[in-house]
């Protein structure tokens, strides 16, 4: 991301902050409730770990922060699906813009999907992105793609469903 231009740096942060977030308790002396996401929801609700209804002394627990990154996973998602079956004439801002308000949008407020808005608008074109991933010409991409869609999707599926089991899909 981190490629596409300084816009995007205030996305990439706060994808490595929550990223730090998740490693810290990793390495921290509770680190082995975290080694998977069934232990660590299991371990901070059993020890009340996790602000449930509003923010309070818990605001950065574990299970709020990777609900975070789960809803992002389900934007990257669909935006690499459309990048997969895109054409040449296809823009990838509005590939990402569609996907982002089919997932993501409808959890951030007016403030960020504006500056969201103005982040994709410096999106690169369909080419140029294709050779910023770095994975070899159009064909070689679209096939990783289609080995890869389905296992993102499995995990999206895994988190969503543990999630919906313990009541965890709306954390403040
Ligand atoms: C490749 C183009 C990248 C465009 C990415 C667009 C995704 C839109 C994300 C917008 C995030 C806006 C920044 C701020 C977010 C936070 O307010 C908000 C809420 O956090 P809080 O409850 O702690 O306050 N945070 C979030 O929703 C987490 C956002 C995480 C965004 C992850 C984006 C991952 C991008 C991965 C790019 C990979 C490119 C792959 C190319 C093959």
């Amino acid at each position: 991301m981190n490629s596409l231009g300084n816009v995007f740096s205030f996305i990439s942060k706060d994808v490595v902050s929550k990223i730090q977030i998740l490693e810290n308790f990793l390495s921290s002396e509770n680190g082995s409730h975290y080694a998977t996401i069934q232990s660590m929801v299991k371990y901070e609700l059993e020890n009340d770990l996790v602000d449930l209804t509003k923010r309070g002394s818990h605001p950065e627990s574990g299970c709020r922060t990777l609900l975070r990154l789960h809803r992002a996973l389900r934007w990257l998602e669909l935006f690499l699906e459309r990048l997969r079956t895109s054409t040449e004439d296809s823009k990838t801002s509005v590939m990402c813009s569609d996907a982002y308000n089919e997932s993501l949008a409808q959890h951030h407020p007016w403030l960020i999907r504006k500056a969201v808005g103005v982040a994709f608008c410096a999106l690169p074109g369909r080419d140029t992105f294709f050779e910023v991933m770095n994975a070899g010409d159009h064909t070689q991409v679209v096939a990783l793609l289609g080995e890869s869609l389905p296992l993102i999707s499995e995990v999206y599926q895994i988190t969503e469903d543990l999630y919906a089991k313990n009541n965890l899909l709306e954390l403040p």
